[in-house]
């Protein structure tokens, strides 16, 4: 059985993340504190597999997670865009007034600003995961705390769901990328992740934007990541979907690529997860 790493605990986002991933297949989940031991674990071939955040709708991307990715050599496997609904978790019997603390996850903070500036006088907390704050308000009977997070860590910790759905857009998903040490070999990919900088001249990342589009590979998203070493200069991490699955101008627009890049890596090609619906969801 696969072992694939979270962050945090199970009844986390990432547990349903991989869980949604797999479907059917069985592997075993590992839990991690923070991104960076995970990273170090999947590194060390602690675990076969490492399931990461890197972005969410509503608040963005997570920075921090581009950098480790490439630093350590990290390549993407699949992605997941998983629909994420907050709630606010507390003891049985609490009520509003009766809460002074809130903690989660910062990206969960992020998610939920227009609910939490309703209750200013709340002291906000961020955390290492959601799961871990709601298991330890029932662990160590915390009154006055409420943490946010998923209908399932309420279910696995016991907890009362005090409010739901407070993030700040209904519509709200997190993407995930499943990461490993080797190259995955997809069949049938329709998505790639490429990763590269150019030597800073004026209309280089235009010239790579028009490759992109003169091979029918429709970008997705573009994040600049500060370049290491370097001060004010960009690395970008590029995802593309190919059109009807037309490798034969995916691999002439790489090529193209490498006369206009100084560095250029495939990071991932793998399935696009065409983004579910809360009712397919059937939450
Ligand atoms: O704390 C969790 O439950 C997580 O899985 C982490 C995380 C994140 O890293 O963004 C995942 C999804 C949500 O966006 C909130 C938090």
């Amino acid at each position: 059985m696969k072992s694939v790493i979270i962050q945090g605990i199970k009844g986390s986002f990432h547990h349903e993340a991989v869980t949604r991933f797999f479907k059917q297949e069985q592997v075993e989940i590992v839990d991690s504190p923070t991104f960076n031991s995970l990273v170090r674990q999947v590194v060390d071939k602690k675990v076969d597999l490492g399931m990461m955040a890197i972005e969410n709708s509503i608040a963005g991307s997570i920075l921090p997670n581009y950098s480790l990715m490439t630093k350590n050599k990290l390549y993407i496997g699949g992605e997941i865009a998983l629909p994420i609904k907050h709630n606010l978790l507390v003891l049985k019997g609490q009520k509003l007034e009766d809460i002074t603390e809130v903690r989660t996850h910062p990206m969960a903070l992020l998610q939920c600003e227009n609910f939490l500036d309703k209750h200013e006088s709340w002291q906000r907390l961020a955390m290492d995961d959601t799961a871990t704050c709601a298991r330890n308000i029932q662990e160590k009977q915390m009154y006055g705390v409420a943490s946010i997070g998923s209908k399932l860590a309420a279910q696995m910790y016991d907890l009362e769901i005090l409010a739901q759905d407070i993030h700040d857009v209904y519509d709200n998903y997190t993407r995930f990328y499943l990461v490993g040490t080797q190259p995955m070999l997809v069949k049938d990919f329709n998505k790639a992740t490429l990763f590269f900088y150019t030597d800073h001249k004026q209309g280089r990342l235009s010239k790579v934007l028009e490759i992109l589009a003169n091979h029918e590979l429709n970008l997705t998203k573009i994040q600049s990541v500060p370049l290491s070493g370097t001060v004010f200069q960009y690395s970008f991490h590029v995802n593309v979907v190919l059109t009807n699955n037309n490798y034969d101008l995916y691999y002439k627009a790489l090529e193209k690529l490498k006369e206009v890049t100084q560095y250029l890596n495939v990071l991932g090609e793998y399935m696009e997860d065409k983004r579910p619906t809360y009712k397919d969801m059937n939450q």
